[in-house]
């Protein structure tokens, strides 16, 4: 058996830059990878899908040429390139990842999947290694619905769409949210037809229904089809292709892609015999700390569910090495929630939505602004969406904020920042940003502040 300071199962999006920082401070450390390094993020998440999203804008811009004066000629896509792409900016921080992990001094890399055999020791192989403390970040799979007859058709999930280098004449998706969504428009702009079926009654649930229906817009206006509030009955595969079953109706494509949510690697880990507690949905339990119900084991990424994001991994990732090797005293609920949905335009989000923020209870000021009205958009063309902050009347702090629109990913971080230095409105309502921008534009959305 081979000893070490510290094991790290999985070279997601925490693993290797905590291993990094263990191994400066001197501690042994061996970090295990079952299958790619760098983990679903770069391998089949969002370093492919936003390569795949870049050729899908390029085309659409292309297409649209006439509005800017350019003229172009017929605008066919190349999927085979188009996937080639994709791939180079996968394998090329694949490969980063790994040599990255291999050039660091008292790290050793194993390959193969490890399960444990006590709550210090693990098993990859043939070899058992142990330590005293264990980072889990085992990461997530999709998951697929009990939905009838879907084991019996050849489904795609975001692991197997990524590598595609044939355009689909039907692409039908299974659900509406973010992985749903971004495949959904890119592949109506590499020329498939689309339809996205959603049980909820709205796309991206989580979102305030203003956005979500915008979003439903952008998205119908360029031919997808998107049928939601339907129960999905079951799946058959014929002569014709992919059928889905719907209430009252059904949907035949030639292709089907599954994006109907993730679950956590923790079922083939033998965590039965550490004592580490899940929960029901099978994430491990975590304190604020991020160390599990077995003091000397903690999880990091999506498998302990409080983050489902690359930057929540990494921050993960940030708070145990604060907490471990720099005495500070961080904690997952201090984080304040961003991301971005990236269909074109993007959806910059930062904290709580509108309907969120009153069913906390708060007092809410909202204030929106189409994009229609924000000069750099109107500039560029494309003016599509809407910006919308949202405020607390009596602490006068942001409480979060949305841009569906052209550089949203970018501009909400004016916001982010603001609510990270946990100051009021009237800092940003005073700020003097650079024009022409997007975020020029939150002063005067922010004077437009009225109760919900
Ligand atoms: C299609 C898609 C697009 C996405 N786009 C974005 C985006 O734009 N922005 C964003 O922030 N997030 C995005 N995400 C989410 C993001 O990819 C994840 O949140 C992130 O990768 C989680 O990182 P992680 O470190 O927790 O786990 P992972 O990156 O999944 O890494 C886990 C690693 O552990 C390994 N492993 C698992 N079990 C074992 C075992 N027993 N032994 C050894 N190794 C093991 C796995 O092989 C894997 O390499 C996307 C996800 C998908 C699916
Ligand atoms: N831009 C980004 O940051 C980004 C992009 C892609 C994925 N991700 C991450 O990946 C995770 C998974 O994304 P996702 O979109 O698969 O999951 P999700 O959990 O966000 O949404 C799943 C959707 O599928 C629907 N659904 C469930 N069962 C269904 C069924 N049988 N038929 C039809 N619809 C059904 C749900 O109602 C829901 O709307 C997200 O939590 C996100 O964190 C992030």
């Amino acid at each position: 058996m081979k000893t070490f300071d510290a094991i790290i199962i999985g070279a997601g999006q925490a693993g290797p830059s905590l291993a990094e920082r263990l191994s400066q401070a001197g501690q042994t450390v061996c970090v295990v990878e079952r299958k790619f390094f760098g983990g679903t993020c770069v391998n089949t998440g969002c370093m492919p899908t936003k390569a795949l999203v870049a050729s899908a804008y390029a085309a659409h811009l292309a297409r649209r040429g006439a509005d800017f004066g350019v003229v172009t000629g017929d605008v066919r896509i190349d999927m085979k390139a188009v996937a080639a792409r994709a791939h180079k900016v996968t394998t090329d921080a694949r490969s980063g990842v790994e040599n990255w992990l291999r050039g660091m001094k008292t790290v050793t890399v194993m390959t193969g999947h490890a399960r444990f055999q006590n709550a210090t020791t693990l098993q990859i192989g043939d070899e058992l290694i142990s330590a005293p403390k264990i980072f889990l970040n085992v990461g997530g799979r999709a998951s697929v619905p009990p939905v009838p007859g879907l084991t019996d058709v050849p489904y795609l999930t975001n692991s197997s769409i990524v590598t595609l280098d044939r355009v689909p004449e039907h692409l039908v998706i299974l659900g509406g949210s973010y992985i749903g969504l971004e495949f959904a428009q890119m592949y109506r702009r590499f020329g498939a037809q689309v339809t996205v079926v959603e049980k909820g009654a709205h796309l991206v649930a989580r979102e305030d229904v203003d956005i979500s229906e915008a979003i439903r817009r952008i998205l119908e206006d360029e031919g997808i089809s998107v049928r939601t509030g339907v129960d999905i009955n079951g799946v058959s595969h014929g002569g014709d292709g992919i059928t889905v079953r719907l209430s009252g109706s059904e949907v035949t494509g030639s292709d089907l892609l599954v994006a109907t949510g993730r679950r956590p690697n923790t079922d083939d880990l033998g965590l039965d015999q550490t004592g580490v507690k899940l929960d029901a949905r099978g994430y491990i339990e975590v304190g604020d700390d991020l160390q599990t119900s077995v003091p000397g084991i903690w999880a990091m990424g999506d498998c302990n569910g409080r983050g489902a994001f690359t930057h929540t991994a990494f921050n993960d990732f940030e708070i145990i090495a604060a907490n471990l090797l720099d005495g500070e005293n961080r904690k997952v609920s201090d984080r304040i929630l961003g991301y971005a949905l990236y269909i074109d335009p993007p959806l910059g989000r930062v904290g709580m939505g509108e309907a969120e923020a009153e069913k906390a209870g708060h007092r809410v000021l909202v204030s929106t602004r189409p994009m229609t009205r924000v000069g750099r958009a109107v500039e560029k063309g494309e003016t599509k969406g809407f910006m919308k902050v949202v405020v607390d009347a009596d602490s006068r702090k942001i409480l979060g904020a949305a841009i569906l629109g052209t550089g949203g990913d970018e501009a909400i971080h004016g916001v982010l920042d603001m609510m990270n230095a946990g100051v009021t409105f009237d800092v940003l309502q005073w700020a003097v940003p650079i024009h022409p921008t997007v975020s020029e534009l939150w002063p005067t959305v922010l004077k437009g502040l009225k109760p919900a």
